[in-house]
């Protein structure tokens, strides 16, 4: 059974469309990355599934059941906008939260004092929440999120607001909710962190959805880049579209070794390449694929333009409650 299923699922403020027939699935017990630029409708996806909002049209199955507010035990929700009860202390927050999940306090208080020594913040758990730092009182809201374990997470723009050693401790964390079987969502609009965790994404333009796959299939989109060491001019080999040369190869006597940065024509395979050039009895020293970044892979799928380049999230939404 998959964990989330998006079936042509529509939603519009007033008259602007914000998602438009998006289809997809999420398996259960993988890391899924739900990518796109500001306004591409990611956070209005995540609010459907936890039925904050409803769709116009469409169906929304999470492990084949509809979004109801009552589930709230089985899915863990970091929003985009933080907020947490300001004058609350830390440890007391995650066992509200717990407590409001189904868990004894004790439970709860347990789970919160392990989770906050693995946040680095054991030595906070009697301070208040308007005492923190936003990266700290992001770590708190984390940790409310996870505190019952829950089968699917979904956390909206989870690294926005972290400095890097705590974006490594969240990266860690999301690893740690797969081993122990939990499905993860995340929104993003940095690459490296898909690139580094997700079994599979989907990549978000406008509310539709331009590509969902593993990183490998959003790559195989692009053509093959390869660094080539030939005496022969690469331009000529089989399949490619161009080829640009470096200087002579510094202990090259005169016989042409160069280093070539090649790209092949759309669609063809870098093995059958080197099959040909070997058969073909061309010189070669070197003959290496380029692995493509997913950046480049999106950049080839929807423009150079698709994601904010800051990585910088844009606040576009009124924030709730008593936001910390
Ligand atoms: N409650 C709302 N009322 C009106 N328009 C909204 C509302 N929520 C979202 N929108 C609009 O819907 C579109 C999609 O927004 P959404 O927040 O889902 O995008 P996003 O991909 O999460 O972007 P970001 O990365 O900037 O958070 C945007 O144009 C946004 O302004």
């Amino acid at each position: 059974m998959n964990a989330l299923e998006f079936t042509a699922i529509r939603k519009s403020f007033a008259d602007l469309l914000a998602v438009d027939d998006l289809s997809f699935q999420v398996r259960d017990g993988e890391v899924f990355g739900f990518l796109g630029g500001n306004g591409a409708g990611k956070t209005t996806s995540l609010r459907m599934v936890l039925d904050i909002i409803r769709p116009d049209k469409g169906e929304i199955s999470i492990f084949g059941r509809p979004p109801d507010r009552k589930r709230s035990g089985e899915i863990g929700f970091l929003p985009e906008e933080r907020g947490l009860y300001r004058t609350m202390k830390v440890l007391d927050t995650i066992v509200y939260y717990g407590q409001l999940k189904g868990m004894s306090a004790a439970d709860a208080r347990a789970e919160g004092r392990a989770l906050l020594e693995r946040f680095g913040l054991a030595a906070f758990e009697r301070t208040r929440i308007d005492k923190l730092s936003k990266g700290m009182a992001q770590k708190v809201q984390l940790a409310t999120a996870v505190v019952n374990k829950p089968r699917l997470l979904i956390l909206d723009e989870p690294f926005s607001g972290l400095d890097p050693l705590n974006q490594g401790l969240l990266e860690d964390e999301i690893r740690r909710a797969r081993d122990g079987g939990a499905t993860v969502i995340f929104s993003t609009h940095v690459m490296q962190h898909a690139e580094r965790l997700c079994d599979r994404l989907l990549l978000l333009a406008k509310g539709r959805k331009r590509f969902e796959g593993t990183q490998d299939e959003a790559r195989a989109l692009l053509p093959a880049r390869l660094s080539v060491i030939t005496r022969a001019d690469a331009a000529t080999l089989p399949g490619v579209q161009s080829a640009d040369a470096g200087a002579p190869l510094a202990d090259d006597e005169g016989d042409g070794w160069r280093e070539w940065e090649v790209k092949l024509a759309p669609g063809v395979d870098p093995g059958d390449v080197l099959e040909r050039c070997v058969a073909a009895g061309v010189p070669l020293r070197r003959f290496e694929q380029r692995r493509a970044s997913l950046h480049d892979a999106f950049v080839h799928i929807v423009g150079p333009s698709f994601i904010d380049p800051a990585g910088k999230p844009i606040p576009n939404k009124p924030s709730q409650g008593e936001a910390a």
